[in-house]
C-alpha cells in the first residue's frame, strides 16, 4: 500500500446509519447468511448455486448468487488467474458477500477460491454461523469429462495458463460445514443434501 493510500484511510470516518442490520432481517424475516461453494472447475458450483437459489427463492427468501464468470464480466474484469489476482478477486467478493448479508440477503458465491487462507478471511468477516462453505467435490478427470466449457481442452493444449488442477494449485477445504459430491449424486439429490443441512442448522 502506498503512503498516499495511508493517508487516505486516515481521513475516511466510518459513518453510522440509523436503519441497523436488525431492523433489515427483521422486515425480511430470515436469517441472512453466506452459502460459499468451493471447488474446481466444472465439480458444480454454478450448477448447485442455480438451482439451490431458485428452490430457496421459491420458498420466499431473498436470495443472489455471486458467479465467478459473471463478476468477471464486471466488478473484477481487471483481475486475471495469477495466484496474486484470485486472491484480490476472493477479497472482493468477500467484501460484496458480507454487503450483502449487512442487507439481510442469503448469498451464494460460485467461485472455485482455490487457496484456504482466503476463504477463511472471508469466513473471519461475518458471525460464525453466517458462513457455511461448501465443497462441490469431483474428481478432476470426472471435472475434465464433463468439461462443460471446454476450458479443460484448452488448458491442456497449452491456450489457458495457470488453469486449476493443470497447472494452478486447488487447497481443498479440511473441515467445510458440508461436502457434496457431485461426481457420485445427482443435482437433485446434492441440492436436498444441502437443504437439509441449512434447515438443521436453522438457517432455513
Ligand atoms: N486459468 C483459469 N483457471 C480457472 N478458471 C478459469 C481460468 N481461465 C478462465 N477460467 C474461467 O473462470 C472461472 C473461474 O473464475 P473464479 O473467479 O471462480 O476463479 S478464482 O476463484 O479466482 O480462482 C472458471 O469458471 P468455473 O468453470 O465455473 O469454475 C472458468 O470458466
Ligand atoms: N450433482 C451435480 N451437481 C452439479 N452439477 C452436476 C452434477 N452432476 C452433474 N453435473 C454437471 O456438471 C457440470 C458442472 O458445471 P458447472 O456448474 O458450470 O461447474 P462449475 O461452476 O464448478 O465450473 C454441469 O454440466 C452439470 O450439469
Amino acid at each position: 500500500m502506498t503512503d498516499e493510500n495511508n493517508d487516505r484511510s486516515t481521513n475516511v470516518v466510518w459513518h453510522e446509519h440509523r436503519v441497523a442490520h436488525e431492523d433489515r432481517v427483521q422486515r425480511l424475516g430470515q436469517k441472512p447468511g453466506i452459502l460459499w461453494f468451493t471447488g474446481l472447475s466444472g465439480s458444480g458450483k454454478s450448477t448447485l448455486a442455480d438451482a439451490l437459489e431458485a428452490s430457496l427463492f421459491e420458498q420466499g427468501r431473498l436470495t443472489y448468487v455471486l458467479d465467478g464468470d459473471n463478476i468477471r464480466h464486471g466488478l473484477n474484469r481487471d483481475l486475471g488467474f495469477t495466484d496474486e489476482a484470485r486472491v484480490e478477486n476472493i477479497r472482493r467478493i468477500g467484501e460484496v458477500a458480507k454487503l450483502f448479508v449487512d442487507a439481510g440477503v442469503i448469498v451464494l458465491t460460485a467461485f472455485i477460491s482455490p487457496f484456504r487462507a482466503d476463504r477463511e478471511i472471508v469466513r473471519s468477516l461475518v458471525e460464525p454461523d453466517q458462513f457455511i462453505e461448501i465443497h462441490a467435490r469431483a474428481p478432476l478427470d470426472v471435472c475434465e469429462q464433463r468439461d462443460p466449457k471446454g476450458l479443460y481442452k484448452k488448458a491442456r493444449a497449452g491456450e489457458i495458463p495457470h488453469f486449476t488442477g493443470i497447472d494452478s494449485p486447488y487447497e481443498a477445504p479440511e473441515d467445510p460445514e458440508l461436502i457434496v459430491d457431485t461426481a457420485d449424486h445427482g443435482l437433485e439429490a446434492c441440492v436436498a443434501q444441502i437443504s437439509d443441512a441449512l434447515r438443521e442448522r436453522g438457517m432455513i
